[in-house]
């Protein structure tokens, strides 16, 4: 197994990431590129940005799930529980034992369908029964305890019972409540959640986030959460990363993005959630004009230029690199390197 050291030892740390896709009759389309990632034991990174800027992709990397025509063509992704030697993720084979040790043992995922995880032609409980007898190798009747108390832990009422259901006889958010005790029975060091509320009513989509915060001190995990929602990343984040076309734009403590957001395109995406006050000041909302670029034609400097409201000159030339800006709050933009931006505090 590929080891390297590491001096300060952050759960997860992504360097310099960049995954590529190929097609037969296309170049390759780089997806995700220069991605720097930190996240610590115990705590929340929200993944945040528009449909296909590679929030998905980048998740998947983690995994080592990505399509067969994908490849982490550049970077590192280190992993390191607690007490171990930290490992590179890109460096492994997907279906190695190594990776296979920690795909569903040291990290699981869930998603917003929970088909997309849970089998139609087994009942719930077999399906957990199943995941913990294989990770912790306990007898049949010892893990059928452990699946009732981790359905009771989710809150899924008479848990012995439910236990014997197939997943079409639960409601959308028993049904996410199960995927969330499947992806528990290994007691995870991180929890990879792409949009897991979407689908979901507002109420039960804040019962999950409540649950999803509970379970996360109980079970001392980290959360990497994918959604677009700014709503749920101000619930939930401790740090944030912006992304647009495969760029990470803007990261940071998520008061620090929130209250000062530094790249044009974050204070685009602040302005465009309504708020009581703008409500009330009747304020209109601001939609991001123009729509994102296909990889496919990434413009060769900064990916936000064509619909930057600030564009400049070095903007379509070069890719604007990390400026820090205090804390571990840092953006990639070339007004900031020229200090022609003044942060933003929305309303
Ligand atoms: N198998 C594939 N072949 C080619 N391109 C792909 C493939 N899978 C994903 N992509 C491309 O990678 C980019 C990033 O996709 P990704 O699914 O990560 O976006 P996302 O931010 O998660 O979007 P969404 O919020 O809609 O899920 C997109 O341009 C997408 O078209």
């Amino acid at each position: 197994m590929p080891q390297t050291p590491m001096a300060d030892k952050p759960l997860l740390k992504l360097e310099d990431v960049e995954i590529a896709f190929s097609s037969p009759d296309e170049a390759d389309i780089v997806a995700v590129r220069q991605v720097d990632l930190t996240l610590a034991a115990g705590k929340t990174l929200c993944l945040v940005g528009e449909s296909g800027c590679g929030k998905s992709v980048t998740a998947r990397a983690i995994l080592r799930l990505l399509d067969a025509n994908a490849v982490i063509s550049r970077g590192r992704i280190l992993f390191c529980p607690p007490g171990e030697e930290a490992v590179d993720i890109a460096a492994l084979e997907p279906n190695s034992l190594p990776m296979r040790k920690i795909r569903g043992n040291k990290v699981s995922m869930i998603f917003q369908e929970p088909m997309s995880s849970l089998s139609p032609v087994h009942t719930i409980g077999d399906q957990i029964d199943e995941m913990i007898m294989l990770h912790e190798g306990l007898k049949p009747k010892e893990a059928r305890e452990r699946t009732v108390s981790l359905l009771d832990q989710v809150g899924i009422p008479g848990p012995r019972e439910r236990a014997d259901a197939y997943p079409f006889q639960l409601s959308g958010g028993l049904r996410q409540r199960a995927m969330i005790a499947m992806a528990l029975s290994c007691t995870p060091n991180l929890l990879i959640a792409d949009e897991p509320t979407t689908a979901l009513d507002v109420t039960t989509q804040a019962q999950i986030l409540d649950l999803l915060k509970k379970l996360q001190d109980d079970y001392g995990m980290a959360m990497l959460f994918i959604t677009h929602d700014l709503g749920v990343v101000a619930e939930i984040a401790d740090d944030v990363a912006v992304m647009y076309l495969g760029d990470v734009v803007e990261q940071g403590n998520v008061f620090d993005v929130f209250r000062a957001p530094r790249h044009p395109y974050t204070q685009a995406l602040m302005r465009s959630i309504p708020t009581i006050a703008r409500k009330s000041e009747r304020q209109r909302l601001s939609p991001i004009k123009g729509t994102v670029p296909s990889a496919k034609d990434r413009p060769e400097g900064c990916a936000f230029t064509s619909r930057c409201p600030h564009a400049f000159e070095p903007c379509t030339g070069r890719q604007p690199g990390r400026t820090p800006i205090g804390g571990n709050h840092v953006a990639r933009c070339h007004l900031l390197t020229e200090d022609r931006l003044e942060a933003e505090v929305p309303a």
